[in-house]
């Protein structure tokens, strides 16, 4: 485990010099270098050959609740990653330098919804800690009802099925686990835990509860934004420790028991990100809306640029994007996007891991009673093969939930497949205030504070 805590220090050191600096996210495999020029985007790409390709693309608009730049800037199937620290860094803090850690690599699976993968974001380590932990704190039934149905009848718009969860929160001393070494604290998640951590009372306060190359996405979507966090100060308390993370939800470990899965949704409550790791490397999540045209992979010779950068298509108009934005069924979005909402023979993105695509052709989308209108909820079949996403234990997906004006974007909507095997995933979720009020748990809020109160 501690070998995993340096890691994630390391890395979380890194990419809080990425916030920094542009040059601390390096061209990669793809060789794809992007600077920004005034208002416009050069994206220049080199493959195997010498000769390379220059063309100029129209900026983005800034998003506030979008990804950082570096990552909006990245085209469909292009992928970028986190660079080792600075020497300068590395000599700061010489607990973090780990020889053996290369970093995440970040691929764009989407643009319209922005959803990136996250490849190797979490070490074998980081996934068993955290399973191990969630199995000895004991997960518990999941069962998320839309509409607040009365009783609890399985078939009362259950929209989440066969599924157990629990939640990991450094900043509930009570219920940590016991490390079998002694070391006292918590260390889930590859949690950066204080050299002296001899079980004093701020054990794990503070501590990064996401692996740091998702803290990373998740910091660096901060770095870039106008938010307004819930406690300045707190912003203020960490800045002299930027390799931490404390504006996330706490981490949330879900398991599915074959045959389950979760319907359709958006995931709300101001949650502009989601990073979903995948624990044992089953996949199944699938986004309808998904526009990607690469499989994450760098060596593909159609991932290449631009397609599906301004594909240009609506998701129904502008008109139930907000009336849906506004608390309207998402369902109901569904059916109306569907008249014009997909790329011909796209057909959304799957994610799919070591239980295979096939097993997904005769797997139906769980269909919730409330849902059961949605007549084609089996858009899953028709995905194009190269929209097909594998990934690896400890990979992740990160997406980003709102659209430029803070309504919900909803061709962030996604599901779980009916799975054909245990499946284990870790969610993180970041939120803003500027959406939600008072950013995270009141627990964690007033923790913070006191923290603040204590150190300052
Ligand atoms: O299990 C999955 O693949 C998706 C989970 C999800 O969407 C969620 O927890 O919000
Ligand atoms: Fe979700």
């Amino acid at each position: 485990m501690k070998n995993s805590l340096v890691k994630a220090a390391a890395a979380a050191s890194l990419l809080s010099q990425s916030r920094r600096s542009a040059a601390s996210f390096s061209p990669r495999a793809r060789r794809t270098t992007i600077a920004t020029a005034g208002r416009r985007t050069i994206v220049a790409s080199s493959s195997s050959s010498s000769s390379s390709s220059s063309r100029v693309l129209p900026a983005p608009p800034f998003h506030p609740l979008g990804p950082p730049w570096y990552l909006s800037e990245l085209s469909v199937g292009c992928t970028t990653r986190c660079r080792l620290p600075s020497t300068s860094t590395a000599a700061a803090h010489p607990s973090v330098v780990d020889d053996d850690y290369d970093g995440a690599t970040i691929t764009r699976l989407s643009s319209m919804p922005d959803v990136f993968l996250v490849r190797d974001a979490m070490s074998s380590s980081d996934v068993a800690t955290l399973m191990d932990g969630a199995n000895r704190r004991g997960m518990k039934v999941a069962g998320i009802r839309r509409g607040g149905g009365g009783d609890d009848d399985e078939n009362n718009n259950v929209v989440r099925r066969g599924s157990y969860l629990t939640w990991i929160d450094p900043f509930d001393f009570d219920s940590s686990v016991d490390d079998d070494d002694g070391g006292g604290g918590p260390s889930y998640c590859g949690g950066f835990a204080p050299e002296d951590d001899g079980g004093g009372d701020d054990r794990g306060m503070m501590t990064t509860t996401v692996p740091a190359p998702l803290a990373s996405v998740a910091w660096d979507a901060m770095s870039t934004s106008r938010l307004r966090f819930s406690h300045d100060a707190m912003n203020d308390a960490m800045n002299d420790r930027r390799d931490l993370i404390a504006r996330a939800e706490d981490v949330q470990v879900a398991r599915y028991d074959p045959g389950g899965g979760y319907d359709y949704h958006h995931d709300g409550y101001g949650r502009y990100l989601t990073v979903l790791t995948y624990l044992n490397g089953v996949g199944g999540t699938y986004f309808p809306y998904g526009d990607g045209d690469g499989d994450g992979d760098d060596d593909d010779e159609n991932d290449d640029q631009a397609d599906g950068i301004d594909g240009g298509r609506g998701i129904g108009g502008e008109e139930s994007n907000r009336r849906c934005a506004s608390g309207g069924d998402d369902v109901a979005l569904l059916t109306t996007a569907t008249s014009g909402g997909f790329v011909d023979e796209k057909r959304g993105i799957l994610i799919v891991g070591k239980e295979g695509s096939d097993a997904y052709t005769t797997s139906t989308n769980f269909q919730s009673p409330s849902s059961s209108s949605v007549d084609r909820r089996d858009h899953h079949l028709a995905v194009h093969p190269k929209n097909i996403v594998n990934i690896r234990p400890g990979d992740a997906i990160a997406f980003y939930n709102y659209d430029i004006d803070g309504a919900r974007d909803m061709r962030t909507l996604h599901c779980s497949l009916t799975v054909p095997e245990e499946k284990w995933i870790a969610t993180c979720w970041f939120r803003s205030e500027d959406l939600t009020g008072p950013f995270g748990s009141l627990k964690k809020a007033r923790m913070m504070d006191e923290w603040i109160a204590k150190t300052s």
